[in-house]
């Protein structure tokens, strides 16, 4: 799958994608990206990486299924319940590959502390499901969405054939289909939530978008340096 057309350009996520534009320059050239690009990304790095995010899938789906409930339609509802879903099977599939995939057993998958910017960016996540308007909490939940799909595709981009690349498995699950379709979707519930909502609403909705999109660059760069808690050694 190739990049994602243009939202609409009058509509939220345009203003949105505009807003952010930089950040999602420096997401994609991020050393974690390029070296996840070119397959010189430290396994390590990766695998500490997947850990986090396996932790970080279960608040999404959170966030996703307290938004399901204040979804006014059926059609919205099942698609932010059936993409929580989707992301705890994800969670599923990354916690079985721990151990296939990089050999880590369940003590040393434990032993992995939840870094600060994978709690910080799913209490945020949670945050919003408990107390933000609907529109607001969407546009927390859309970086999440699009933010991927982008790095996927342009990632997908520089490598053309993945046959021998050794991320290819994450590569795929980004870039393909399946997975853009669901951004689309994605984007036009955000983009008709926020055309009938109010000016102070839809100010909300982009301090949010861009909030989330910050804790993206976060997340990449928190598993990059292996972020640890710094006040770990006060507690032996
Ligand atoms: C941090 C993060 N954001 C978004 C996604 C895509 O669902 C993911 N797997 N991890």
């Amino acid at each position: 799958m190739s990049k994602l057309p243009a939202p609409p350009a009058d509509g939220f996520c345009a203003q949105a994608w505009e807003h952010t534009a930089g950040l999602q320059q420096a997401i994609v050239e991020h050393p974690f990206n390029t070296g996840l690009a070119d397959g010189s990304l430290d396994r390590e790095v990766f695998a500490f990486y997947i850990v986090q995010d396996a932790r970080y899938l279960v608040g999404f789906a959170q966030a996703l299924a307290a938004a399901s409930t204040r979804a006014d339609n059926a059609e919205d509802a099942a698609f932010l319940s059936g993409s929580a879903n989707g992301a705890l099977v994800e969670e599923r599939r990354l916690h079985a590959g721990y151990v296939s995939e990089f050999g880590l057993t369940e003590a040393e998958i434990d032993g992995i502390g939840t870094s600060p910017s994978c709690l910080a960016y799913t209490s945020y996540l949670r945050a919003c499901a408990l107390t933000e308007p609907y529109p607001v909490l969407l546009a927390a939940i859309l970086p999440c969405f699009w933010v991927y799909q982008h790095v996927g595709t342009t990632i997908l981009e520089s490598t053309g054939d993945l046959a021998e690349h050794p991320y290819r498995a994450w590569i795929q699950t980004y870039a393909d289909d399946e997975f853009a379709a669901a951004v689309l979707t994605a984007r036009e519930l955000v983009d008709r939530v926020a055309a009938s909502a109010d000016d102070a609403t839809r100010q909300r909705m982009l301090a949010a978008f861009t909030r989330a999109t910050e804790y993206e660059w976060l997340f990449w760069n928190s598993a990059w340096t292996k972020e640890a808690w710094p006040t770990a050694e006060f507690l032996g």
